[in-house]
C-alpha cells in the first residue's frame, strides 16, 4: 500500500503523477479486498467505482465542490481518498460508516441510504452555490438502479430547465442494481453503451484533430458537432439529451485518464453535463465479477482467496416467507408479488422461478409499486408488495391515499424491520409500525417466528377490504415460541387471562423471549405477570384493551419507534376506552440510530430483560 497510504487529502491524490494511477487503483482494490472480507460490507459496488471516483477527487476540489454519492454505499473509495483508511471497523458501532458521514469528514454530505435522492440534493446544492455567487460545482454520482427511482426523474426535469446549472451528473452503469437492471430505462442506457464506436470516433477525431494548433481544435469543435448530427444518424438521440442535459459518454468507467477528460469537459461545460460511465460490479475480483446473483454487491465476512462466506447463516425471516410464499402461489391463482429491484434480498425469487407471469420488478421504485399494486387489488388480484420496512418511509402517501382511501386488498410483507444494525440510522425499519398507526384501515401483523409469518401471510392475503402488513426483523429467525394458551384471538404467552395481574406484558413480534424473561424476572420479586402476543397488533385488539382494564400495568414492547408505535396507540385506545391503567411504551428511541449491532441497538434501547423489569420496578 505504498501509494495508498501517501494520500491522506484530494490534495494529495492531485500530486500523484498520472502514471501512477493505475498502481493507485490496484492498491485501493487489494485493500477493499483485504478488509471487507474481513468485516463484510458492500464489496461489488465499491470495486465498480475506484478508478471514477480517483478521476472525481482530481477533477474537483472536495469540499469546495461537492460530491454527493447516492444510496451512498459505493463512498469507501472516497472514504479512502479522503483520509479515512482505517476500516477496522467498519460498518460496526464505534467504527467507520458503510455510508457517508458528517460526523466523519468534510468531505461527506448526504448520509441517506435511500436510493435515487443525489440528483434533488445535487441540484438543491448547486443552485445554492450560484445564488451565493460561489463558484463552485455539484457532482452527484448515480447508479444505474437508483436512476430508475421516482425522485431521480422529478430532479432531472428541473435540471434539464436550469441551462448554467454548476452541476454535475456521473452515471455508474455497471448495469445492475442487485440483479440487472430492469425497465426502459435499462434498455435506454444499454442502446447507449453499444454506441461505443460513436465516442471511438469521436476519441479518433480528438486525437488527430486537436494534435494540430488553433485549426484542429476548431476543427474538432466542428466535427464534434457533426459527430452529434452523426450520432443522431448512428442511433436515436439520447432521451437526456432530448430533455435538455449534455451528455458525455459514453465513458470507460475504468479508464480513469477517460474519465477524467469527460469530467474536465463537463466542468468547463458550464451547464449541467451527465458523464455517463461504464463500470463493472465487483471489478478487479474474480469471485464478486462472477457471482451471477448480486456481484457481491453486499457481503458478510468471506475467505478472500475463495470468496466464500466465513458465516454461514441460519436459517432467516425472509427464508420462512419466501418459502411460505410459493405455496401461497400454489394456493392462491390471484396472489402476485412485487419488488423494487431487491427480488433476492427479499426472498421472492424462488416466486419468481414458480410464477413467472406473477411477479413484478419494478426497480427501485416503491412509490410507484405500491399504487400499481392498488391498480392489481382493483383489477382483481391480490399483490403481496416486499420491500424493507424502512422503504416503506418512502411510499407512506401511496398506502394511505392509494391503498388504504381505497380500500385496497394489498399485503405489504416489511422485512429488516425494527434494528437492521450495520446499515445505520437510514436503514432500521423503525418507522413502519408509527406509519402504520396514522392509516385508517391497515392490519399489522408482526409474527413472533417462522411459524406466525407462514400463519400471518394466508390471514394476510384474505383480507381484502384494506392493505394489510406483516413485518419482521432482519437475520436468523427466532426458535419457536409456543403460546400456552389463546384467548379471543391473542396469544398467551405466559400467565393465566383469568388472574388479574399485576403487569400485563404485550409483546411485539420479535421481542417475544424478551418478553417472557421479564415476566420471569418479575414473577420471581411476586408480581403477576401475563404476557400476550396479539400477533396482529394493529388495530389494538379489543380483547388487550380488556385485559388492560384488569392490569396495575401494561407494558408494550416493540422494535419500533416508540413515539408512535403500538404502545402509543394501545395508550390512546385505552384512554378512548375509558382504561386508566398506565401504558409503559418500551421501543427505540426517537432519535437516528448510529450503525452497530442489533444486540447492541436493543440493549441501548433498553429492549433487554433486565431493562423491561427496571422500567417496571420504577412505575412501581
Ligand atoms: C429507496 C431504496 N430502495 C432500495 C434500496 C436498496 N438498495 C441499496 S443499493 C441498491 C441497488 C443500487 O443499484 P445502483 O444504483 O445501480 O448502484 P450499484 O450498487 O450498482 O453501484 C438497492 C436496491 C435503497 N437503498 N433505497
Ligand atoms: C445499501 C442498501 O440499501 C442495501 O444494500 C443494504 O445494505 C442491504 O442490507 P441487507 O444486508 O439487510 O440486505
Ligand atoms: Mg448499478
Amino acid at each position: 500500500m505504498a501509494l495508498l497510504e501517501t494520500i491522506s487529502s484530494p490534495d494529495d491524490l492531485k500530486r500523484l503523477p498520472a502514471e501512477q494511477l493505475d498502481a493507485l487503483a490496484e492498491e485501493i482494490r487489494e485493500f477493499l479486498v483485504a478488509e471487507v472480507s474481513r468485516s463484510g460490507g458492500h464489496l461489488g459496488p465499491n470495486l465498480g467505482v475506484v478508478e471514477l471516483t480517483i478521476a472525481m477527487h482530481r477533477v474537483f476540489d472536495s469540499p469546495s465542490d461537492t460530491l454527493v454519492f447516492d444510496t451512498g454505499h459505493q463512498s469507501y473509495v472516497h472514504k479512502l481518498l479522503t483520509g479515512r483508511q482505517d476500516f477496522s471497523g467498519l460498518r460496526t458501532r464505534g467504527g467507520i460508516s458503510g455510508y457517508p458521514s458528517r460526523g466523519e469528514s468534510e468531505h461527506d454530505v448526504v448520509e441517506n441510504s435511500h436510493a435515487s435522492t443525489s440528483l434533488s440534493w445535487a441540484e438543491g446544492i448547486a443552485k445554492g452555490y450560484r445564488l451565493r455567487g460561489e463558484e463552485r460545482h455539484a457532482v452527484a454520482v448515480i447508479g444505474d438502479g437508483a436512476l430508475t427511482g421516482g425522485m431521480a426523474w422529478e430532479a432531472l426535469n428541473n435540471i434539464a430547465a436550469d441551462k448554467d446549472l454548476p452541476l454535475v451528473i456521473v452515471v455508474n452503469d455497471n448495469e445492475r442494481s442487485y440483479a440487472p437492471t430492469i425497465g426502459g430505462l435499462a434498455d435506454h442506457l444499454a442502446m447507449l453503451r453499444t454506441n461505443r464506436q460513436y465516442e471511438q470516433v469521436l476519441d479518433w477525431g480528438k486525437d488527430k484533430l486537436t494534435r494540430t494548433p488553433v485549426v484542429g481544435r476548431t476543427a474538432y469543435q466542428a466535427f464534434h458537432s457533426m459527430k452529434k448530427g452523426a450520432k443522431d444518424f448512428w442511433a436515436p438521440q439520447g432521451m437526456f439529451e432530448d430533455l435538455g442535459i449534455k451528455y458525455l459518454g459514453p465513458v470507460d468507467g475504468h479508464d480513469e485518464e477517460a474519465v477524467e477528460q469527460a469530467l474536465r469537459r463537463a466542468k468547463a461545460f458550464g451547464g449541467p453535463v451527465m458523464v455517463h460511465c461504464i463500470t463493472q460490479k465487483g471489478r478487479g475480483y474474480e469471485h464478486a465479477v462472477n457471482d451471477l446473483a448480486d456481484q457481491f454487491h453486499g457481503i458478510g465476512k468471506i475467505n478472500p482467496e475463495t470468496g466464500l462466506p466465513l458465516e454461514i447463516a441460519g436459517r432467516s425471516w425472509t427464508d420462512e416467507f419466501s418459502d411460505e410464499m410459493v405455496a401461497l402461489g400454489a394456493a392462491r391463482q390471484d396472489v402476485v408479488a412485487i419488488t423494487a429491484a431487491m427480488m433476492m434480498p427479499v426472498g421472492l425469487q424462488p416466486f419468481a422461478d414458480a410464477y413467472p407471469e406473477r411477479i413484478f420488478d419494478v426497480g427501485i421504485a416503491e412509490q410507484h409499486a405500491t399504487t400499481m399494486a392498488a391498480g392489481l387489488a382493483f383489477a382483481g388480484m391480490h399483490p403481496v408488495v416486499a420491500i424493507y420496512a424502512t422503504f416503506l418511509n418512502r411510499a407512506f402517501d401511496q398506502l394511505l391515499m392509494d391503498c388504504a382511501m381505497h380500500r385496497a386488498g394489498v399485503t405489504f410483507v416489511l422485512d429488516r424491520s425494527g434494528v437492521t444494525g450495520p446499515d445505520g440510522a437510514s436503514h432500521h425499519g423503525m418507522w413502519d409500525l408509527a406509519l402504520a398507526t396514522l392509516v385508517p384501515g391497515v392490519a399489522v401483523a408482526a409474527p413472533r417466528d417462522g411459524a406466525g409469518i407462514r400463519r400471518a401471510l394466508h390471514e394476510a392475503v384474505d383480507i381484502d377490504d384494506g392493505p394489510s402488513i406483516v413485518r419482521f426483523p432482519k437475520g436468523s429467525v427466532a426458535e419457536p415460541v409456543q403460546a400456552v394458551a389463546e384467548y379471543e384471538g391473542l396469544d398467551v404467552l405466559a400467565g393465566d387471562v383469568a388472574d388479574d395481574v399485576d403487569v400485563l406484558l404485550v409483546s411485539v413480534g420479535a421481542m417475544a423471549e424478551t418478553a417472557r424473561t421479564a415476566a420471569e424476572k418479575l414473577s420471581a420479586e411476586g408480581r403477576t405477570c401475563l404476557v400476550i402476543d396479539p400477533r396482529w397488533v394493529l388495530p389494538v385488539p379489543d380483547a388487550l384493551v380488556a385485559l388492560a382494564a384488569r392490569a396495575g400495568t401494561v407494558a408494550v414492547l416493540e422494535d419500533g419507534n416508540v413515539a408512535a408505535g403500538v404502545g402509543a396507540e394501545v395508550a390512546r385506545v385505552c384512554t378512548e376506552a375509558g382504561v386508566a391503567t398506565p401504558v409503559l411504551r418500551m421501543g427505540l428511541p426517537k432519535e437516528f440510530i448510529q450503525h452497530a449491532s442489533r444486540g447492541q441497538v436493543l440493549d441501548a434501547a433498553g429492549l433487554t430483560p433486565d431493562a423491561v423489569v427496571e422500567r417496571i420496578r420504577e412505575r412501581g
